[in-house]
């Protein structure tokens, strides 16, 4: 029920807008592309792509731990306003950040990819939506796959969509796992995935006690590009999550590892599809849920 032209009479200049929205967001700040796609699979991946992570206020998806380190939804809204005079009640939130997440991929060196539209806004948020459906670093491949699955994409989408931890940043806690305190209070790696001197790196960056708004790159080699680095670091053990250096130990998913390390294109390609499959998961279409007035909160019963 989505489709490419869903806008084409309503808004016929929405992909444009949104588009220079991002552009000058990013361009005033990079590590805003990071944020904007992490936004979008968290939101997706609770209560399907209906823009319910962007609802503000107490007891909202976005007041749970697992969501407090997102960021750049000040970028949704301002693009939100500006729909708002041009295309009034016409551009869901869904939509708006689905595009601006794919827009942030493109503005990072990654593939342009045409996304369908039509999404309705969600009127469900509730943080405790969020713990049964949110992956956690710890999880095993088997326990991804799964909750992947239940999504509709399969272990190949998790392999690809995890490529876009070749962006971004991630908080000292978030790799605190592979880690212990040795005897003299010094982190020691507990986990032999990964490769000495990366390991030495991290814990320089992020020594135990370190504040906690401290950041890591995701990728320690093009961290502000995307391309397919992540999965050359995979193969020499500077994957920074466990869920990442999984992907480059088990057979399920190795093989796709060691071709998208050697084929950009090829990831480019493959990355096109999955994100349309992550943009598509339980879609809220027709009639059901709402055209929001402002993404930060669902619309009064009333209006
Ligand atoms: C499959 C299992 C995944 C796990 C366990 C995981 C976990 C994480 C964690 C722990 C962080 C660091 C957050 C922080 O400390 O600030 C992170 C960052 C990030 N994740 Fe994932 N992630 C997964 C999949 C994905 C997927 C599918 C996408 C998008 C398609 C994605 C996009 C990102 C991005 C872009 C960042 C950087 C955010 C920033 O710069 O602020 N991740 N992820
Ligand atoms: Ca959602
Ligand atoms: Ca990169």
């Amino acid at each position: 029920q989505l489709s490419t032209d869903f806008y084409s009479l309503s808004c016929p200049s929405v992909e444009l807008l949104v588009k220079s929205t991002v552009r000058s967001a990013v361009g005033s700040d990079p590590t805003l592309s990071g944020k904007l796609l992490r936004l979008l699979f968290h939101d997706c991946i609770v209560e399907g792509c209906d823009g319910s992570v962007l609802v503000q206020g107490n007891g909202t998806e976005r007041s749970d731990p697992a969501n407090k380190s997102l960021g750049g939804f000040e970028v949704v809204e301002s693009a939100k306003r500006l729909l708002e005079v041009l295309c009034p009640g016409t551009v869901s939130c869904a939509d708006i950040l689905v595009m601006v997440a794919r827009d942030a991929v493109e503005m990072a060196g990654g593939p342009s990819v045409l996304v369908p539209l039509g999404r309705r806004d969600g009127r469900v948020s509730s943080s405790s939506n969020v713990r049964p459906n949110m992956v956690d670093t710890s999880f095993s491949l088997g326990e991804m796959a799964q909750l992947f699955s239940s999504k509709g994409l399969s272990m190949d989408d998790l392999v690809i969509l995890s490529g876009a931890h070749t962006i971004g940043s991630a908080h000292c806690s978030a790799f605190s796992e592979r880690f212990q305190q040795g005897p003299k209070g010094d982190l020691v790696p507990v986990d032999s995935s990964l490769e000495k001197d990366y390991a030495m790196e991290l814990v320089r960056q992020c020594p135990a006690g370190a504040s906690t708004t401290v950041t890591v790159n995701n990728d320690p080699v093009t961290d502000a590009l995307f391309d397919n680095q992540y999965y050359r670091n995979l193969l020499a053990g500077k994957g920074l999550f466990r869920s990442d250096s999984v992907l480059a130990g088990d057979s399920r998913t190795k093989a796709k590892v060691e071709a998208f390390s050697e084929s950009q294109d090829g990831f480019f390609a493959s990355w096109a599809e999955s994100f349309v499959r992550l943009a598509n998961i339980s879609v809220k279409t027709g009639s059901e849920g709402e055209i929001r007035v402002s993404c930060m909160s669902v619309n009064d019963p009333g209006e």
